[in-house]
């Protein structure tokens, strides 16, 4: 690209993330369960008066695991449009794009207990 920065378009693009972030949360039940799991999360996070070092790697799984949501999601709209009926490739597609969003998961499950589990218990 040539010229000068275009701050206008850049700000539209903003615009049009936000409309496929509001989207996502609106529409899309998997991604709205996994948005209530990480509320949960960050009030934890504030009740138990997390580290910032804790803070930076949970803000980083959440971002995660909500990204793999996204795509997820983007993904399937398209295979959606491309091949309304069923077809064994798009199978594989929807599949391993949600294997993404599970594995992703599964690591935010897993941090989530190595940070809470032993604050959890300190509490007895
Ligand atoms: N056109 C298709 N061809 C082959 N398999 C499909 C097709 N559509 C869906 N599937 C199968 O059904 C599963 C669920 O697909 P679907 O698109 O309903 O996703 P979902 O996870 O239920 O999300 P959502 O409810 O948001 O659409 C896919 O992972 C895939 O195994």
């Amino acid at each position: 690209m040539n010229g000068p920065i275009d701050f206008l378009k850049a700000a539209r693009s903003f615009r049009f993330a936000g409309v496929g972030i509001y989207n996502l949360f609106r529409y899309e039940n998997n991604a709205r369960i996994h948005l209530m799991a990480c509320i949960l999360v960050l009030m934890a996070g504030v009740f138990f008066d997390i580290s910032s070092v804790e803070w930076t790697i949970i803000i980083i799984q959440i971002a995660l695991v909500l990204a793999a949501e996204a795509f997820n999601t983007s993904i399937e709209k398209l295979a959606d449009l491309v091949m309304p009926d069923y077809h064994p490739v798009i199978k594989v597609v929807k599949d391993t794009a949600a294997a993404a969003v599970l594995l992703l998961a599964i690591s935010a499950v897993l941090v989530g207990l190595i940070i809470f589990v032993p604050k959890f218990l300190l509490l007895f």
